[in-house]
C-alpha cells in the first residue's frame, strides 16, 4: 500500500538580492529573485518501508520534508501521505505524523521532559491508558528512566535528543519524517536512536523517510535510497543494488593454513600479511583469481565482499552534487 505519493513537487523560494543601493522605495519594494530548492521531484512510499533520502548540503531534502509534513506549500506538484494533502494540515493528518529535526528543541527549557509530556497528551488529546502504555514502551526503548524528571537544561545533549524523539512520539504516529535525528550526538546516542526507529517500526510497522549526513544511519536501517543532488533525485533505489551496478570492485580476503607467498598473475593490488592476503579485483575477475587461488595454494577460508556501502554511497553522493 503506498503511504506517501510525490508527483513532480517543486518548491521555490522567493529571496531578496542583496547589494542593492539602500533607499526607501528599495525597502519597500525590494528586488527579489527565485531560488528554485527542489524542481520535479517525484517518487512513492510504501506501507514499512524506511527509506534514507540522501543528498549533499543545500540539496533540498528538509524542504521535502516540510511539504510532506505539511509545513511548507509546493510551489507546484502534488503530494499524499495517507490519503491527506499535508499542507491542509488537517487534524487527522497531524495526529498520524511526526516531523522529528534534529536542531530543533521542542521541549521546555527549565521544566523536565515529562511536563512537555504532558502537554503534547493534551494537544494530541491521548487518553490515559494509551499515554500511560506509550510512555512505558518510549522509556523502555530509549532508556529514558530517570532523565525524565530532571529539568531539560540540566540534560546531556544525548539524553536530550532521546527525549526529544519520544515527545514527538506521543501521539504513535504512523508515518515519521526524521530530518538528521542523529546530528551531533555520540556514537552510543546514535546507536540508540538507531535501535529506538527499527524496534518502532518492527512494532507499529511505520513508514519512514529519513535523512542523515551519518551514512550509518542509512546504511543500518533503510533499504531503499533516495539521492537527491541540486533539487533533483538523482537515484531511486535499493541500496543493494548501488553495489551491484555501481560499483564492479570485489575484495576477496583469504586464509591460508601456511604462509607460502601467493602469487597471482595479473593482480597487482595483491597484498600479503603471513598467512591473510587480500586482493581487489573486478567483480568479472573475482571468482576466476577466487578459482586460482583455491586450485593452487592450501586455503582455510576465502570470502569474498563488495566494497564498504558506505564508500558507494559516498560517491554516488558527490555525484550527485556535480551533477
Ligand atoms: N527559507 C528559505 N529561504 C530561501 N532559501 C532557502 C530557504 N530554506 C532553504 N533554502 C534554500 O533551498 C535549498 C535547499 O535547502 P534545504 O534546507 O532543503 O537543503 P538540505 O538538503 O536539507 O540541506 P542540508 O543537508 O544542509 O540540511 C538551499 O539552497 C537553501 O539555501
Amino acid at each position: 500500500m503506498t503511504v506517501i505519493a510525490v508527483r513532480e513537487l517543486s518548491r521555490h523560494y522567493r529571496v531578496r538580492i542583496s547589494g542593492q543601493r539602500r533607499g526607501l522605495r528599495r525597502l519597500l519594494r525590494p528586488r527579489l529573485s527565485t531560488v528554485p530548492a527542489v524542481q520535479d521531484v517525484s517518487f512513492s512510499v510504501g506501507a514499512g518501508e524506511i527509506v534514507g533520502f540522501v543528498g549533499p548540503n543545500g540539496a533540498g531534502k528538509t524542504t521535502v520534508l516540510k511539504c510532506l509534513s505539511g509545513v511548507l506549500h509546493p510551489t507546484s506538484g502534488a503530494i499524499d501521505v495517507l490519503g491527506f494533502t499535508p499542507h491542509q494540515r488537517q487534524r487527522d493528518f497531524l495526529t498520524r505524523i511526526t516531523l522529528v529535526m534534529g536542531q530543533r528543541n521542542q521541549l521546555l527549557w527549565d521544566l523536565p521532559a515529562w511536563d512537555s509530556f504532558l502537554a503534547n497528551q493534551a494537544i494530541y488529546s491521548i487518553g490515559a491508558a494509551d499515554f500511560r502504555t506509550t510512555t512505558d514502551e518510549l522509556t523502555e526503548l530509549l532508556s529514558l528512566g530517570s532523565v525524565l524528571h530532571k529539568p531539560v537544561r540540566q540534560l546531556s545533549l544525548g539524553e536530550r535528543a532521546r527525549c526529544e524523539l519520544a515527545a514527538a512520539m506521543l501521539h504513535r504516529p504512523a508515518v515519521l519524517f526524521l530530518d538528521e535525528p542523529t546530528l551531533g550526538l555520540d556514537f552510543d546516542a546514535q546507536d540508540a536512536v538507531r535501535s529506538f526507529v527499527r524496534d518502532y517500526v518492527r512494532r507499529h510497522a511505520a513508514t519512514v523517510l529519513l535523512t542523515s549526513h551519518y551514512l550509518d544511519d542509512i546504511t543500518s536501517l533503510a533499504s531503499r535510497v533516495l539521492i537527491i543532488g541540486s533539487g533533483r533525485i538523482a537515484y531511486d533505489g535499493a541500496l543493494g543494488d548501488l553495489v551491484g551496478f555501481e560499483h564492479e570492485e570485489r575484495v576477496l580476503t583469504v586464509q591460508l593454513e601456511t604462509a607460502e607467498p601467493v602469487v597471482v598473475p595479473g593482480m597487482d593490488s595483491l597484498r600479503q600479511d603471513g598467512t591473510t592476503v587480500v586482493i581487489r579485483a573486478s567483480r568479472a575477475e573475482a571468482s576466476a583469481v577466487a578459482a586460482h587461488i583455491l586450485n593452487h595454494y592450501p586455503v582455510r577460508d576465502i570470502a569474498i565482499a563488495g566494497p564498504p556501502l558506505d564508500d558507494v554511497l559516498r560517491k554516488k553522493i558527490t555525484k550527485a552534487a556535480r551533477a
